[in-house]
């Protein structure tokens, strides 16, 4: 491992359409966010492991021949190629006295961190005697894959810590890549950490985190969009909190009960992503504002399904109506039940100070109370996104930088 240590990062996700159908092996559309999460790794000292995560509160430290000696006795479970068994999940629970039921964002995170690493110990090397601190930029638990984020960093720390993929820095260097291999690998392992967080992701996430840009993904098939057109979408944080776990779970009963109501739904929206991606591909050639009818009303078809599909809430409707109510269409994206919600804007459309300020139902501010205007999200290819506010911070795909101050990155963790 380098001695200097290593500032990995990786970027949140937007689903445009497909998201739960992704799940049952239908396609989804999705691109990479500007907002990132980080991680630093150091050199840890006097044999430990230490890991911190402000964005949940957790800070953990374990002894690593206590590490050690647990991997030995669980080492035969350690498969990057089946999903981690329900008895391995609760041996490590025990050993980090996580109760049996829990879902608390910490658990959930500190429960991924100790797979990843006693799995990719395993595998490739020894346990690392390290520090690691997560933070992020993405809201958590709010369909923007910050779970998958996370789950990236960590492969790709973990791994490279393990000796498994280079540094991929080359002296006087500040940013870098890794090789196409090393690619594959980290994401291969975010998906078992996402198993852990989500029971039963598709890997659309985690494939966004690490490859970045915009993308069609099906069972497990990644396929780039080139040439995709500048989309710009506004991203409104409901602030509901949600878990995808339990979303992901309520939708695959929903199947189980009603198979002959559910799947034609999500053929419906699988014919939904195949048509908006036609449309995206035929816009640059045809730059005509005729296309954006079609992908509004693509949006309101969709939403509609998640709403048959169980995944809706509320304060999601309240959002279509009220863009609605401004010629706008909107639908959730990522997991639903509350999280956020995107709207579609048409080229010269810039409605988020008149809404924010001005806008809303019948005089009613805009906003339901305790909803945030995050952002506004270019929907670029990822050749074309806009330049990086920091030299590591690339907006597509997982970096890496050295960490090359003594103390915190410049960009470093709260607290
Ligand atoms: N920065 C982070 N630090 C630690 N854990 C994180 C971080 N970001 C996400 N997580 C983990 O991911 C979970 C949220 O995942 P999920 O419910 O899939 O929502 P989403 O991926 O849409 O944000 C959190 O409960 C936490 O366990
Ligand atoms: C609902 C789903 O399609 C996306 C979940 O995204 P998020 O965790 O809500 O960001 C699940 C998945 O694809 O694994
Ligand atoms: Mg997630």
């Amino acid at each position: 491992m380098a001695e200097r240590g290593l500032v990995v990062s990786a970027p949140g996700k937007v689903i445009l359409h497909g998201e739960h159908a992704v799940v049952h092996g239908k396609a989804a559309l999705a691109v990479a966010l500007g907002l990132r999460t980080f991680l630093c790794l150091r050199p840890g000292g006097e044999g430990r492991l230490r890991v911190r995560l402000p964005g949940v509160g957790a800070l953990r430290s374990w002894e690593r021949p206590g590490l050690s000696a647990l991997r030995e006795r669980l080492g035969a479970d350690f498969d990057e190629s089946k999903p981690p068994s329900a008895e391995l999940l609760e041996a490590l629970k025990e050993f980090a006295g996580i109760p049996a039921e829990a879902s608390a964002p910490d658990s959930l995170a500190i429960l991924a961190f100790l797979y990843m690493c006693l799995a990719i110990s395993a595998k490739y090397g020894d346990v690392p005697s390290v520090d690691i601190v997560v933070w992020s930029e993405l809201p958590t638990g709010a369909g923007l894959g910050s779970s998958a984020a996370y789950a990236v960093c960590l492969a790709a720390a973990l791994l490279h810590a393990c000796g498994a993929i280079s540094c991929p820095l080359k002296d006087g260097e500040i940013t870098a890549r890794w090789t196409e291999e090393e690619m594959t690998l980290i994401n291969t392992w975010a998906f078992q950490g996402e198993r852990v967080i989500h029971g039963n992701p598709s890997g659309v996430d985690n494939a966004v985190g690490t490859w970045g840009g915009a993308l069609r993904f099906q069972s497990g098939e990644i396929k780039a969009l080139k040439r995709v057109p500048t989309l710009r979408i506004l991203l409104t944080n409901t602030k509901v909190p949600r878990s995808t776990k339990v979303l992901v779970a309520g939708v695959k009963e929903k199947i189980l009960k009603f198979p002959a109501i559910m799947n034609p739904v999500l053929d419906s929206i699988d014919a939904i992503s195949q048509e908006c991606q036609s449309v995206l591909e035929a816009m640059p050639a045809n730059p005509s504002p005729e296309h954006y009818p079609v992908l509004e009303e693509l949006f309101d078809i969709n939403q509609h399904h998640l709403n048959v599909i169980g995944v809706g809430h509320p304060s999601l409707d309240r959002l279509c109506r009220v863009t609605a109510s401004h010629g706008l269409h909107s639908k959730l994206t990522g997991a639903g039940g509350g999280g956020c919600g995107i709207t579609l804007l048409r080229p010269g459309q810039c409605p988020s100070a008149r809404l924010a300020r001005h806008g809303g139902e019948r005089g009613r501010p805009f906003l339901p109370p305790g909803t945030a205007w995050l952002t506004s999200c270019p929907f670029l290819p990822p050749s074309r996104q806009t330049p990086p506010r920091r030299p590591w911070k690339q907006p597509s795909e997982i970096c890496a930088r050295a960490d090359l101050s003594a103390g915190r990155p410049t960009s470093g963790p709260p607290g």
